[in-house]
This record gives structure tokens, sequence and C-alpha cells, in this order.
């Protein structure tokens, strides 16, 4: 039996599902266990390396989760939040890693996905990169030393396709941030201000979200006080960077138990 780990990817049409899949690929460590689309994709039921645009590979690709997941170690999901709470519920069945890197759930949904954590580990980050995931952990450091009279805004810019805002990493720097602050997201966070906002609230984290053409992903964090600014940025320009973390972490997963992880435990951060 082979001693490589065998990778499921949904959503393999996607931007990232695309990237997904050559990551796996390319990966000495892994191998391809089978790939998923929606019920009605026109990719259903093709080869996936023809659907990608080469020769034949001998994947077909498949509307039945359940069927791919059976025969495999992880599953790396980057979808729709629907589709990944469904996938949860399949991936604990086969005591599979689900690593999710799909953004944009509700309170709801992220409850679901900490039931379906008890019977599997479920590793899930809003980005999935080293660099993004050293920001977040400078943006806590950062906030610590700092206090209220820095206001904090976080700026983010993605391609015209995103749905979701704000993005997923702004959320994760908005937590690192209050969390360096001691106090809760929910209670200081101010998204998108519009009219007459009224002055700055002290304390406030402020988001502010900008979509066009094909950003792959940008995201500043500013502290900004009277007389100084100190701006932490991360700029992406290339997918795999995304896609080599969650590769990274559907191996690293592999000795774990059930129970809900992120990129920091992965990266050791
Ligand atoms: N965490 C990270 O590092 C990171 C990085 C990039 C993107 N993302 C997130 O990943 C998600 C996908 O991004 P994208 O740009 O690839 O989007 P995309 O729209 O290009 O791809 C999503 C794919 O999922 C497929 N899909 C939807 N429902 C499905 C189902 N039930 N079964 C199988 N496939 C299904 C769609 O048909 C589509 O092909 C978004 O939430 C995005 O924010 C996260
Ligand atoms: O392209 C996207 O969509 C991205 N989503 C993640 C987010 O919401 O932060 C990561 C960056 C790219």
């Amino acid at each position: 039996m082979s001693n490589k780990t065998a990778i499921a990817i949904v959503g393999a049409s996607g931007r990232m599902g695309q990237m997904l899949i050559k990551a796996v690929l390319d990966n000495d460590n892994a191998t391809l266990a089978g790939v998923t689309e929606r019920a009605g994709h026109d990719w259903i039921g093709q080869d996936l390396g023809q659907c990608m645009g080469g020769a034949p590979i001998g994947v077909i690709v498949s509307d039945d989760p359940l069927e791919v997941f059976a025969k495999s170690q992880a599953i790396i999901d980057f979808t729709a939040p629907a589709a990944t709470i469904a996938h949860a519920e399949l991936a604990a069945q086969a005591r599979a890693v689900h690593v999710i890197g799909t953004t944009g759930f509700a309170p709801d949904d992220l409850k679901k996905l900490s039931a379906a954590a008890r019977h599997a580990p479920i590793i899930r980050a809003g980005n999935m990169s080293l660099g993004v995931n050293l920001l977040t952990k400078l943006t806590q450091k950062v906030a610590q030393a700092l206090d209220a009279d820095f206001d904090i805004e976080i700026v983010e810019s993605h391609h015209k396709h995103k749905v979701d805002a704000p993005s997923g990493t702004a959320l994760m720097l908005g937590e690192a941030a209050a969390a360096g602050r001691g106090v809760t997201l929910d209670d200081v966070s101010d998204r998108g201000r519009d009219g007459i906002t009224g002055e700055r609230k002290r304390g406030d984290i402020g988001f502010h979200a900008i979509r066009g053409g094909d950003v792959v992903g940008e995201h500043d964090v500013i502290f900004a006080a009277d007389g100084e600014r100190i701006v932490l940025r991360h700029l992406a320009t290339d997918r795999n960077i995304f896609a080599r973390g969650a590769v990274k972490a559907a191996l690293w997963g592999q000795d774990k138990g059930p129970g809900e992880y992120d990129m920091m435990d992965v990266l050791g951060l």
C-alpha cells in the first residue's frame, strides 16, 4: 500500500480548486484520491485532465462527495459555505481530515463545523499562506503594544468575483488585533462606513473592502495615531501560496485526533 496521503479536492473547476489539484499532483507525499464539482456542472463525468486543458489523467469528476470521501484520507475544500457545511458532515462520517479554506460563514455555520469536528479533525483558516499567518501574529503583538490612541483600520482588496466581505483574512486580522487589545471583535467592529457616521469611536476596528479586476488578495492593517502611522501589509500575487498551505495542512492533520485546528497550529506559530 502507498504511504502517500490520498487527498480529495472539492470544487475542482474553481479558481482555487484548479490550483489545489496542481499542488496535490506536484506533492511527492500526496496522491489525488478524486475530485468533485456541484451537481449539474459541465465537468461532471468528464476526465479531469481534459477539463483542465491537458491530456487525460484517468480521474473522472464526480458529483458524489460520499463516494469520493470514502477513498480519501483528507478533503480540501475551497467552495462556498453551504457546500462546506454539507462536506463537513460527510468528511466526519469518513473520519477524514477536512481542510477548509472557504470564507463567509455565518455564526450558525461555525456551530455546525464545530459539531463535525467532534468526529474528525477540521483545519480551517481564512488564509492558508505563511505570510498572512505571520502578519496575523504581528498584528496581535503590535495591537498589544499600543493603546487605543492608535486607531486600527483594516483595508482589503480582492478580485471582482469575490462574493463575501470583509474577507476571511481581514476578519482573522481583526480578531488578532482585538485579542491583542484584550477586547471582543464583535464589540468594536465598524464595517463599511457610509453617510453621516459621526466621529470615529475610540477603540473601534474599521473594515473596508475594495473589489476589482483580478487582484489575488491585499491586506493593510493600519495603526493611525496623531502624528504617526504604522502600516502592516501583505500582498498575494499567486494563489499557489494558499494551495501549498492547504496541502501542508492536509498532511499535517493525518496523525491528529478530532478537533478544530488552524494554520497557526500547522505552521507552529
Ligand atoms: N483560506 C484561503 O487561503 C483562501 C484563499 C483563496 C480563496 N479562499 C476562499 O475559497 C472559496 C472559493 O474561492 P474561489 O475563488 O476558488 O471560488 P470559485 O467560485 O472560483 O470556486 C468555487 C468552486 O466551488 C464549486 N462548488 C460550489 N458548490 C459545490 C458543491 N456542493 N460541491 C462541489 N463543488 C462546489 C463551484 O462550482 C466552484 O467551481 C471562497 O470562499 C474564498 O474566499 C480562501
Ligand atoms: O480570492 C479569495 O476569495 C480569497 N479569499 C480569502 C479571504 O477571504 O481572505 C483569502 C484571499 C483570497
